[in-house]
């Protein structure tokens, strides 16, 4: 490393502690020592290992990587990981979204396959930079021996820990079966922060996708979300010490009993974020073929974890290399289509809460010199609305995670240049069955039908009469409690848009500026109630309801979508 005098991780910013664990007493299987691994494993995910011995192996992966990523970026780029799912290879800082709104990371990686590094000079699955190949055989060689040997080690002692048949967890990581396994380096340069805003995330928050990540790294900006806390907290770096956690895969074949932990990188705390900050890992990723579900009928602990939590699905239906290609593209930004993109990058972590997306979006409107219109009207205490599943409007973000197989309206408005601008979608979390999908495609039908029943000289009444006509003989009902409204210098004014069959006088002039915000719910009770929090509105009888909005502007010839 070519940087001896870093300064020193700041001593006021509060830190999470882990365990340490010593590698030479859990090689030697130390009862104790093993039973202290189990607690970091199934508690947090994540434990300092000491005594690991690839101090050395650590410092030449270093080398090889400045000399790597001082390269030209258009040497770099010729290595580039591309946007089909593979992680091999290069990737420049900002090709990844860090979240759901899709703002970009800005860490550069460097990923060698331990296929290619096991095979060389022979290329296994890509083609990399000189100065990578260069020190293949003298430093990412042995730095990936010596890292194999010690997550063995763990798989072999958890293995046991897991009551799994000796040699379980080692048979579906076989060196020599083509996997994602690789060596990572990672590089941040310094943030440029604008004046009075908040740095971006370095690297979004993420579970690992593998089995067992063994982590180095010089400056803090590793954060991890502790199980109950509600701020992210800093690991701090501790010269010798590694950083083990477990990934996805792990806590799949345990059925949840190992833990995978939410984890992200931001910019080094205090002085130290003037520096160039340096990571390394070694990813332990099951073998290609590998499929991820609980080892159910291999233990009965496992077993018997699954039957308790009913509510998890342990059973992924993918393999190993598609879990993995999934995450990687996923998280590109030039494959992101909407938040829904984001989403499927996602892993066994409970989904984002819907606090998080109201601070993501509150963030990026105030980012934007523009002000999220609900956050304080009528006493509403967040910037959007989130309405999950029978929540038919009007839901108050909180920390309920998102989980697989919801479905979510955001409803967003802001006021920006004396106005406000007010527009809303139902997206669908993960695997959503078949009639949630189908609602929420006939909501979005039914939006437009309202929308090309507008024009100059048409009667508002044909807004709700073309929903009619559509949802009639479908097993969708649609909701008559709330309307769209008119909208521009305040957020709510006449004329109010009935989404259902009417007889309301009136007819559109140009000019006229309003909202067209059809709720549909599942069977034919469209009926809701408010919580006693005076907003949330669910349906009767639970059905889900989605929910789709533009808002439009009546012009001399027709009618403009503005959102
Ligand atoms: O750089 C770090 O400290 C962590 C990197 C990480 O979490 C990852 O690459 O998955
Ligand atoms: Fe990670």
């Amino acid at each position: 490393m070519p940087v001896p005098t870093l300064p020193a991780f700041p001593d006021n910013v509060p830190t999470h502690p882990l365990l340490v664990i010593d590698y030479e007493l859990v090689k030697a299987r130390n009862p104790s020592e093993i039973d202290r691994l189990w607690e970091a494993a199934t508690k947090l995910g994540f434990w300092y290992l000491k005594n690991h011995g690839v101090s050395e192996e650590v410092d030449r992966m270093f080398d090889m990587g400045a000399e790597t990523m001082s390269l030209p970026l258009e040497e770099k780029m010729k290595f580039e990981q591309g946007d089909d799912g593979m992680s091999f290879g290069y990737k420049a800082a900002g090709a990844n979204a860090v979240d759901a709104t899709g703002r970009l990371d800005s860490v550069e990686f460097l990923n060698v396959a331990k296929d290619d590094a096991l095979s060389w000079p022979k290329q296994a699955r890509r083609a990399y930079p000189s100065t990578v190949n260069a020190r293949m055989e003298s430093t990412i060689r042995p730095f990936i021996h010596k890292s194999l040997d010690i997550n063995n080690t763990f798989l072999e002692v958890l293995n046991d820990r897991l009551g799994l048949p000796a040699g379980t967890l080692l048979a579906k990581h076989l060196v020599d079966e083509y996997s994602g396994s690789e060596a990572r380096l990672i590089k941040k340069a310094p943030t440029q922060v604008e004046q009075g805003k908040p740095p971006n995330v370095a690297l979004g928050s993420h579970t690992d996708f593998g089995s067992l990540s063994f982590l180095h790294n010089r400056l803090g900006g590793l954060q991890v979300l502790v199980p109950g806390a509600e701020t992210w907290q800093y690991v701090k770096p501790i010269p010798g010490h590694a950083i083990c956690n477990i990934g996805d895969a792990m806590s799949l074949f345990s059925g949840g009993i190992l833990r995978s932990n939410l984890h992200r990188v931001v910019p080094p705390p205090g002085n130290q974020s003037a520096f160039d900050r340096w990571s390394l890992v070694y990813f332990t990723r099951p073998g290609n073929s590998i499929i991820l579900r609980a080892l159910v009928e291999d233990s009965p602990m496992i077993a018997e974890a699954v039957a308790k939590t009913p509510e998890k699905n342990f059973e992924t239906g993918s393999t190993s290399a598609e879990w993995f290609s999934r995450r990687v593209k996923n998280q590109r930004i030039k494959n992101r289509k909407g938040p829904e993109t984001w989403m499927a990058s996602r892993g066994t972590e409970v989904g984002v809460t819907t606090n998080s997306i109201d601070a993501a979006v509150h963030d990026y409107i105030l980012a934007h010199n523009a002000y999220p219109s609900p956050l304080g009207y009528m006493d509403f205490p967040k910037s959007i609305c989130t309405s999950i599943n029978n929540i038919i409007v009007h839901g108050i973000p909180d920390d309920r995670p998102l989980e697989n197989g919801d479905i979510i309206n955001i409803d967003v408005t802001i006021f920006s240049n004396g106005y406000h601008g007010d527009t809303s979608q139902t997206f669908l979390v993960g695997n959503v069955d078949e009639q949630g999908r189908e609602l929420v495609k006939m909501t979005n039908d039914a939006l437009q039908a309202g929308i090309q029943a507008c024009g100059p000289g048409r009667p508002f009444k044909g807004i709700g009469k073309a929903i009619y006509d559509l949802t009639r003989h479908t097993n969708f009902s649609v909701s008559s409690q709330f309307t769209g409204h008119g909208i521009g210098t305040v957020f709510h004014r006449p004329p109010w848009i009935l989404h259902h069959l009417n007889d309301e006088p009136g007819v559109m002039k140009p000019g006229d500026c309003f909202t067209i915000e059809p709720s549909l719910i599942q069977g034919s009770n469209p009926r809701g109630w408010i919580f006693p929090d005076g907003w949330t509105a669910s349906t009767e009888n639970c059905a889900r309801s989605a929910q789709a909005e533009h808002m439009i502007l009546i012009t001399e010839n027709g009618v403009e979508v503005l959102t």
